[in-house]
């Protein structure tokens, strides 16, 4: 395991925020930690980071005890919490290599960090002038500037716009498929994490709900098949009598356990070859809050 949390927990004041969590983050993972806001995902990750002293339990990273072997440890994580440490009047090729000095790594890594995260074009630009997501993308070449094992990013995508979504997403995904390395990323967003995790722990009022590979989750999320069409209840009985299993129906509106891309379009076919007109039909994720209620139901 890369990082390895055991019965972790954490008060302010005498507010209990994490609740023994025991974190299990298997090495050349992308680890979604997934939590509604204020479910203990930034204090969790300052302990990680010893911004925060352990109160109870233990973390161990890359197989060591973080107290004991901080600066061993530390030197190997690169990490992206809250907003990015930029420099808004320098650009953002400045910026890095200012980082770079700092952390006495040979500047040739600057233009590679640069077009990693794609700011080639932007690279003599103030840091200032930078979208929110260029200072995302920025925040996080900083963060990989020393070559880390494991990188760690509290909520990345926040604020962004679809596009600067997808960037990230697919930054994340090519980390650790073309380089090995391991990311442990929080989000409240359940789809988002869905779309790039390959593991999950979701954290709810400081205590972990479920942990476990994504595929595990699917099992658990039940992504549905959305169908807007003109008769739903032709529709329901039509599919129902094709052995499809409907879960819902409301005005022009049902739902069916989602299993494969190619279902869907089974579904249309048939349903269209009936008479019945087809407004739209695609795939849709459930929201945190219904999981949390599966996640309940099933324990
Ligand atoms: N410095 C602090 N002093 C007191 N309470 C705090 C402090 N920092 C966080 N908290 C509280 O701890 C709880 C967990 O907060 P935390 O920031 O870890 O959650 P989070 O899952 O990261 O949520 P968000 O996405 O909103 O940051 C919240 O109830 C928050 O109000």
């Amino acid at each position: 395991m890369v990082i390895r949390t055991d019965n972790l927990s954490f008060s302010f004041a005498n507010q209990q925020v994490v609740k023994s969590l025991s974190l299990q983050v298997p090495a050349g993972s992308i680890y979604g930690f997934l939590g509604p806001n204020g479910a203990g995902k930034t204090t969790t990750i300052k302990m990680l980071l010893n911004l925060l002293k352990i109160q109870d339990g233990s973390i161990h990273i890359f197989d060591k005890e973080l107290q004991g072997n901080r600066i061993e440890i530390l030197s190997q994580i690169g990490s992206l919490i809250e907003q990015p440490a930029i420099y808004a009047h320098l650009t953002g090729k400045e910026n890095l290599i200012n980082r770079a000095m700092l952390l006495q790594v040979n500047t040739n890594r600057v233009d590679e960090m640069l077009k990693l995260v794609r700011l080639t074009n932007a690279s003599d630009k103030k840091a200032g002038q930078y979208s929110l997501g260029m200072k995302q993308r920025l925040g996080i070449a900083l963060a990989l500037l020393g070559d880390p094992k494991l990188l760690i990013l509290d909520e990345p995508t926040n604020g962004l716009d679809p596009n600067g979504i997808i960037e990230i997403r697919e930054l994340m995904i090519s980390l650790v498929k073309e380089q090995g390395k391991t990311v442990f990323i929080s989000s409240h967003l359940l789809g988002e994490i869905e779309r790039m995790a390959t593991h999950v722990g979701i954290i709810n009022n400081g205590s972990l709900l479920f942990q476990g590979n994504v595929k595990d989750l699917e099992n658990i999320s039940q992504p549905q098949v959305h169908i807007e069409a003109d008769n739903t209840v032709d529709a329901a009985n039509l599919l129902k009598r094709h052995n499809f299993i409907v879960n819902d129906i409301n005005n022009e509106h049902l739902f069916v356990p989602f299993t494969s891309k190619q279902q869907i379009g089974e579904i249309n076919t048939l349903l269209v070859q009936n008479g019945i007109t087809v407004y739209g039909i695609n795939k849709q994720h459930k929201d945190l809050e219904k999981l949390f209620l599966n996640i309940t139901k099933s324990n």
